[in-house]
This record gives structure tokens, C-alpha cells and sequence, in this order.
């Protein structure tokens, strides 16, 4: 077994495409359009689908947007070098809302963006 997806409820599908791809640097996988349930799905990742685990951006249409919830975590992303992931995805137009540094009560260096529906995603150095 392996980890497929996970699922993201969003207010603006193009919107939340373009952060993951221009700002995040991910693919637009596929997208498609589901018409009796009146709503399309769109696949977003770093790699095709057989061998990533990729987010499934939800668009339920006519629904603007989500309380994101005190349960809902992050989805982590790794990347080279934290503080200089930072600074591209600032140089973007990403909106960092946890600056790099160690995390809480420990030594891994991580950061956090905020989607534009207000999930966050973490950033992760890759591991030595
Ligand atoms: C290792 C990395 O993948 C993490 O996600 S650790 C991030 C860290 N998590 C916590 O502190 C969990 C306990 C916390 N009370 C909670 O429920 O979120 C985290 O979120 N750190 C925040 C920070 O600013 O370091
Ligand atoms: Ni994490």
C-alpha cells in the first residue's frame, strides 16, 4: 500500500492551481469535471501519480470557501534548503506564515506557506 493523495477542499480551483504550481512549483497532473455531482477534481504534484503522493485540489461548485479547522494539520513539502525555499516562494508571492527555523521543541529546520484557502503547507529539508 502507499499513500495516493490527499484531499483539499477549495473555494477557487484556478486559484489554488496557480499557487501549487507557480508559487509551489508542482505540476497540474490532471483536471476534470464531474457535472451530476457539480464538482471537478484537479491533481497537483511533483511527479506523475504511479510513483507520488500528489494533493487532490476539491472544488464543490458554487462553494467560495472553508473553515479549515483546529484538527487539520499541514501538508509537508521537502525541500534543498529551507530559508532559501522561503525566500524564492516570497519572491513569488507566497505568503510564508511560520519563518524558517527549528521546529517546536526540536532541531528540524521547517517553515510554513499558507494556500489560499489558508491550509498550510510545511517545509522540510531533505534529509542528510
Ligand atoms: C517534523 C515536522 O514534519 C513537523 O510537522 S513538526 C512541526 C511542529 N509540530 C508540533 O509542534 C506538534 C505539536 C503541536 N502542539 C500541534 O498540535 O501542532 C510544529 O507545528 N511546530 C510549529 C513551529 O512553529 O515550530
Ligand atoms: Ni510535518
Amino acid at each position: 500500500m502507499r499513500i495516493l493523495h490527499t484531499m483539499l477542499r477549495v473555494g477557487d480551483l484556478d486559484r489554488s492551481i496557480a499557487f501549487y504550481t507557480e508559487i509551489m512549483g508542482m505540476k497540474l497532473l490532471r483536471r476534470q469535471d464531474y457535472p451530476d455531482g457539480k464538482f471537478t477534481l484537479a491533481f497537483v504534484g511533483y511527479g506523475d501519480e504511479a510513483d507520488n503522493s500528489v494533493v487532490e485540489l476539491t472544488y464543490n461548485w458554487g462553494v467560495d470557501g472553508y473553515e479549515v479547522g483546529s484538527g487539520f494539520g499541514h501538508i509537508a513539502v521537502e525541500v534543498d534548503d529551507v530559508y532559501k525555499a522561503c525566500d524564492e516562494i516570497r519572491a513569488r508571492g507566497g505568503k510564508i506564515i511560520r519563518d524558517a527555523g527549528p521546529m517546536n521543541a526540536g532541531s528540524t529546520v521547517i517553515a510554513f506557506v499558507e494556500d489560499p484557502d489558508g491550509y498550510p503547507v510545511e517545509l522540510i529539508g531533505r534529509r542528510q
